[in-house]
Protein backbone atom coordinates (compact mmCIF):
# COMPACT_ATOMS: atom_id res chain seq x y z
CA UNK A 1 0.00 0.00 0.00
CA UNK A 2 3.10 2.43 0.79
CA UNK A 3 6.19 2.35 -0.11
CA UNK A 4 9.26 4.72 1.49
CA UNK A 5 12.71 3.99 -0.74
CA UNK A 6 15.48 5.38 0.64
CA UNK A 7 14.43 8.48 1.93
CA UNK A 8 16.80 11.09 3.14
CA UNK A 9 15.63 14.54 4.93
CA UNK A 10 18.84 16.76 5.94
CA UNK A 11 18.08 19.93 8.37
CA UNK A 12 21.28 21.86 7.72
CA UNK A 13 24.06 19.60 9.24
CA UNK A 14 22.05 16.43 10.91
CA UNK A 15 21.14 13.84 8.49
CA UNK A 16 17.65 13.18 10.29
CA UNK A 17 16.73 10.62 7.79
CA UNK A 18 19.55 8.70 5.90
CA UNK A 19 18.37 6.47 3.09
CA UNK A 20 15.53 4.96 4.89
CA UNK A 21 13.41 2.10 3.05
CA UNK A 22 10.16 1.09 4.36
CA UNK A 23 6.87 -0.98 3.29
CA UNK A 24 3.57 -1.08 4.84
CA UNK A 25 1.57 -3.85 3.35
CA UNK A 26 -2.28 -3.66 2.40
CA UNK A 27 -4.43 -4.78 4.94
CA UNK A 28 -1.43 -5.10 7.75
CA UNK A 29 -0.59 -2.89 11.27
CA UNK A 30 2.91 -2.01 10.38
CA UNK A 31 5.02 -0.61 13.42
CA UNK A 32 7.47 2.26 12.89
CA UNK A 33 10.38 2.01 16.32
CA UNK A 34 13.13 3.59 17.59
CA UNK A 35 14.78 5.78 20.43
CA UNK A 36 13.59 9.71 20.54
CA UNK A 37 15.34 11.83 17.85
CA UNK A 38 15.73 8.63 15.60
CA UNK A 39 13.75 9.92 12.93
CA UNK A 40 10.65 9.22 13.05
CA UNK A 41 8.03 11.71 12.62
CA UNK A 42 10.57 13.12 10.13
CA UNK A 43 10.16 9.36 8.01
CA UNK A 44 6.42 10.25 8.27
CA UNK A 45 5.76 13.49 7.17
CA UNK A 46 7.94 13.14 4.07
CA UNK A 47 5.74 9.83 3.76
CA UNK A 48 2.54 12.00 3.70
CA UNK A 49 3.59 15.36 1.89
CA UNK A 50 4.53 17.35 4.80
CA UNK A 51 7.81 17.68 4.44
CA UNK A 52 9.72 17.35 0.74
CA UNK A 53 12.75 14.40 0.55
CA UNK A 54 16.37 15.09 -0.42
CA UNK A 55 16.23 12.02 -2.00
CA UNK A 56 14.27 8.86 -2.31
CA UNK A 57 10.82 8.21 -3.74
CA UNK A 58 7.42 7.12 -2.10
CA UNK A 59 4.35 5.39 -4.07
CA UNK A 60 1.05 4.78 -2.42
CA UNK A 61 -1.27 2.57 -3.67
CA UNK A 62 1.53 1.56 -6.75
CA UNK A 63 1.43 5.31 -7.80
CA UNK A 64 4.69 7.51 -7.30
CA UNK A 65 3.44 10.13 -5.04
CA UNK A 66 6.77 11.98 -4.50
CA UNK A 67 6.02 14.86 -5.44
CA UNK A 68 2.20 14.64 -4.36
CA UNK A 69 0.90 17.56 -2.15
CA UNK A 70 -0.64 16.75 1.62
CA UNK A 71 -4.31 17.45 0.65
CA UNK A 72 -3.75 15.50 -2.52
CA UNK A 73 -2.34 12.28 -1.33
CA UNK A 74 -5.17 12.69 1.42
CA UNK A 75 -7.66 12.95 -1.23
CA UNK A 76 -6.05 9.58 -2.84
CA UNK A 77 -6.55 7.92 0.74
CA UNK A 78 -3.95 8.73 3.15
CA UNK A 79 -4.87 10.28 6.37
CA UNK A 80 -1.99 11.08 9.26
CA UNK A 81 -2.36 11.93 13.03
CA UNK A 82 0.01 14.46 14.69
CA UNK A 83 2.31 13.48 17.93
CA UNK A 84 0.67 16.75 19.66
CA UNK A 85 -2.83 16.82 19.17
CA UNK A 86 -4.34 19.88 18.26
CA UNK A 87 -8.24 20.38 18.11
CA UNK A 88 -10.22 23.39 17.00
CA UNK A 89 -10.82 24.49 20.34
CA UNK A 90 -13.86 26.64 19.85
CA UNK A 91 -15.63 23.92 17.84
CA UNK A 92 -17.62 20.96 19.19
CA UNK A 93 -15.85 17.39 19.29
CA UNK A 94 -18.27 16.32 16.26
CA UNK A 95 -17.55 19.38 14.36
CA UNK A 96 -13.72 18.40 14.78
CA UNK A 97 -14.63 15.43 13.32
CA UNK A 98 -16.46 16.67 10.65
CA UNK A 99 -13.98 18.83 9.66
CA UNK A 100 -12.17 15.30 8.22
CA UNK A 101 -15.52 14.37 6.62
CA UNK A 102 -15.62 17.62 4.33
CA UNK A 103 -12.93 16.20 2.53
CA UNK A 104 -15.44 13.64 0.84
CA UNK A 105 -18.76 15.42 0.89
CA UNK A 106 -19.52 19.72 0.54
CA UNK A 107 -22.85 18.82 2.60
CA UNK A 108 -22.72 20.00 6.43
CA UNK A 109 -25.53 17.44 7.27
CA UNK A 110 -23.84 14.41 5.58
CA UNK A 111 -20.17 15.38 7.06
CA UNK A 112 -21.92 16.29 10.63
CA UNK A 113 -24.14 12.54 10.44
CA UNK A 114 -20.83 11.08 9.09
CA UNK A 115 -19.01 12.64 12.09
CA UNK A 116 -21.51 11.53 14.39
CA UNK A 117 -21.02 8.04 13.27
CA UNK A 118 -17.17 7.80 13.52
CA UNK A 119 -16.92 9.73 16.79
CA UNK A 120 -19.67 7.15 18.31
CA UNK A 121 -17.34 4.32 16.94
CA UNK A 122 -14.84 5.67 18.79
CA UNK A 123 -16.16 6.03 22.25
CA UNK A 124 -16.52 9.86 21.97
CA UNK A 125 -20.52 9.43 21.56
CA UNK A 126 -21.29 11.51 24.75
CA UNK A 127 -18.90 14.18 24.05
CA UNK A 128 -20.24 15.02 20.35
CA UNK A 129 -21.75 18.04 21.49
CA UNK A 130 -18.49 19.05 24.46
CA UNK A 131 -16.19 21.53 23.01
CA UNK A 132 -13.04 19.56 21.89
CA UNK A 133 -11.16 22.14 24.13
CA UNK A 134 -12.65 20.24 27.01
CA UNK A 135 -11.54 16.74 26.13
CA UNK A 136 -8.88 14.07 27.97
CA UNK A 137 -6.08 13.63 26.66
CA UNK A 138 -7.61 10.15 26.29
CA UNK A 139 -10.40 12.04 24.47
CA UNK A 140 -8.15 14.05 22.19
CA UNK A 141 -6.23 11.01 21.32
CA UNK A 142 -9.97 9.17 20.11
CA UNK A 143 -10.53 12.36 18.21
CA UNK A 144 -7.68 12.75 16.29
CA UNK A 145 -8.28 9.48 15.22
CA UNK A 146 -11.90 9.97 14.79
CA UNK A 147 -10.64 13.02 12.44
CA UNK A 148 -8.50 10.92 10.31
CA UNK A 149 -10.76 8.16 10.09
CA UNK A 150 -13.53 10.80 9.08
CA UNK A 151 -11.30 11.22 5.81
CA UNK A 152 -12.40 7.36 4.90
CA UNK A 153 -8.73 6.35 4.43
CA UNK A 154 -6.97 3.12 2.88
CA UNK A 155 -3.89 4.41 4.72
CA UNK A 156 -4.17 5.73 8.30
CA UNK A 157 -0.62 6.92 9.51
CA UNK A 158 -0.56 7.13 13.41
CA UNK A 159 2.15 9.57 15.03
CA UNK A 160 2.09 8.09 19.06
CA UNK A 161 -1.29 7.48 19.14
CA UNK A 162 -1.02 5.95 22.42
CA UNK A 163 1.14 8.25 24.50
CA UNK A 164 0.02 10.18 27.28
CA UNK A 165 -2.78 7.51 27.48
CA UNK A 166 -2.65 5.38 31.01
CA UNK A 167 -2.16 1.48 31.50
CA UNK A 168 -6.51 0.95 31.29
CA UNK A 169 -6.67 3.53 28.79
CA UNK A 170 -4.25 2.06 26.12
CA UNK A 171 -6.35 -1.90 26.95
CA UNK A 172 -9.48 0.25 25.79
CA UNK A 173 -7.79 1.92 22.44
CA UNK A 174 -6.09 -1.53 21.01
CA UNK A 175 -9.24 -3.14 19.78
CA UNK A 176 -10.70 -0.10 18.08
CA UNK A 177 -7.03 0.38 16.05
CA UNK A 178 -7.65 -3.66 15.49
CA UNK A 179 -10.81 -3.37 14.30
CA UNK A 180 -10.00 -0.36 12.02
CA UNK A 181 -7.50 -2.51 10.70
CA UNK A 182 -10.00 -5.46 10.77
CA UNK A 183 -12.14 -3.17 8.24
CA UNK A 184 -9.55 -2.99 5.23
CA UNK A 185 -7.48 0.44 6.47
CA UNK A 186 -3.72 -0.33 6.29
CA UNK A 187 -2.17 1.04 9.00
CA UNK A 188 1.60 2.27 9.80
CA UNK A 189 1.81 3.46 13.54
CA UNK A 190 4.96 5.02 15.42
CA UNK A 191 4.92 3.39 18.94
CA UNK A 192 7.07 3.93 21.64
CA UNK A 193 4.78 1.50 23.95
CA UNK A 194 6.08 -2.31 23.45
CA UNK A 195 3.23 -3.64 24.67
CA UNK A 196 1.04 -2.37 21.78
CA UNK A 197 3.57 -2.79 19.57
CA UNK A 198 4.14 -6.55 20.20
CA UNK A 199 0.07 -6.64 20.41
CA UNK A 200 -1.13 -5.21 17.22
CA UNK A 201 2.35 -5.31 14.53
CA UNK A 202 2.54 -7.43 11.77
CA UNK A 203 6.05 -5.98 10.84
CA UNK A 204 8.37 -4.18 12.73
CA UNK A 205 10.92 -1.29 11.54
CA UNK A 206 13.48 0.08 13.90
CA UNK A 207 15.25 3.69 12.75
CA UNK A 208 18.00 4.53 15.01
CA UNK A 209 20.07 7.74 14.10
CA UNK A 210 17.77 8.18 11.03
CA UNK A 211 19.02 4.82 9.53
CA UNK A 212 16.75 1.64 9.12
CA UNK A 213 18.85 -1.24 11.67
CA UNK A 214 16.02 -3.71 11.65
CA UNK A 215 12.93 -4.87 10.21
CA UNK A 216 11.06 -8.05 10.90
CA UNK A 217 7.84 -9.52 13.37
CA UNK A 218 8.27 -7.53 16.92
CA UNK A 219 9.43 -10.78 18.69
CA UNK A 220 12.47 -11.16 16.16
CA UNK A 221 13.22 -7.41 16.06
CA UNK A 222 13.26 -7.44 19.99
CA UNK A 223 15.76 -9.66 20.57
CA UNK A 224 18.20 -8.17 17.61
CA UNK A 225 21.47 -7.23 19.00
CA UNK A 226 21.41 -4.10 16.96
CA UNK A 227 17.94 -2.84 18.31
CA UNK A 228 19.12 -3.41 21.88
CA UNK A 229 22.12 -1.91 21.66
CA UNK A 230 20.23 1.04 20.08
CA UNK A 231 17.93 1.30 22.83
CA UNK A 232 19.93 0.04 25.88
CA UNK A 233 23.97 1.60 24.22
CA UNK A 234 26.70 -0.06 23.10
CA UNK A 235 28.01 -4.16 24.27
CA UNK A 236 24.17 -4.09 26.21
CA UNK A 237 23.25 -6.96 24.05
CA UNK A 238 26.61 -8.36 25.35
CA UNK A 239 26.14 -7.75 28.79
CA UNK A 240 22.19 -9.17 28.66
CA UNK A 241 23.52 -12.24 26.78
CA UNK A 242 26.22 -12.57 29.75
CA UNK A 243 23.42 -12.21 32.43
CA UNK A 244 21.37 -14.41 30.71
CA UNK A 245 23.93 -16.98 30.85
CA UNK A 246 24.77 -16.25 34.56
CA UNK A 247 21.19 -16.98 35.22
CA UNK A 248 20.88 -20.14 33.93
CA UNK A 249 22.89 -21.49 35.93
CA UNK A 250 21.74 -20.29 39.04
N1 LIG B 1 12.38 21.05 11.34
C1 LIG B 1 13.52 20.63 11.88
N2 LIG B 1 14.63 21.36 11.86
C2 LIG B 1 15.80 20.92 12.38
N3 LIG B 1 15.95 19.71 12.95
C3 LIG B 1 14.86 18.92 13.01
C4 LIG B 1 13.59 19.32 12.48
N4 LIG B 1 12.70 18.31 12.67
C5 LIG B 1 13.38 17.32 13.30
N5 LIG B 1 14.67 17.69 13.50
C6 LIG B 1 15.72 16.85 14.12
O1 LIG B 1 15.76 15.63 13.38
C7 LIG B 1 15.98 14.53 14.25
C8 LIG B 1 14.85 13.54 14.11
O2 LIG B 1 13.67 14.10 14.69
P1 LIG B 1 12.28 13.33 14.68
O3 LIG B 1 11.29 14.23 15.37
O4 LIG B 1 11.94 12.88 13.30
O5 LIG B 1 12.59 12.07 15.60
P2 LIG B 1 11.60 11.04 16.25
O6 LIG B 1 12.18 9.68 16.04
O7 LIG B 1 10.22 11.25 15.75
O8 LIG B 1 11.70 11.44 17.79
P3 LIG B 1 10.66 11.28 19.01
O9 LIG B 1 10.50 9.81 19.27
O10 LIG B 1 11.36 11.98 20.12
O11 LIG B 1 9.39 11.96 18.58
C9 LIG B 1 16.10 15.10 15.65
O12 LIG B 1 17.47 15.28 15.95
C10 LIG B 1 15.41 16.45 15.55
O13 LIG B 1 15.93 17.37 16.47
Amino acid sequence: MLLAEGLTKRFSGLTAVDNATLRAEQGAITGLIGPNGAGKTTLFAMASGFLKADAGRVSFAGEDVTATPPHMRAEAGMARTFQIVQPFAGLSVRENIAVGAFLRTPSRAEAMARADAVGRRLGLGPDLDRAAAGLTVAGRKRLELARALATEPRLLLLDEVLAGLNPSEIRDILPVIRAIRDEGVTILMIEHIMQAVMNLCETVYVLNQGRMIAEGPPAQVCEDPMVIEAYLGKGAAARMRADAGGAAHV
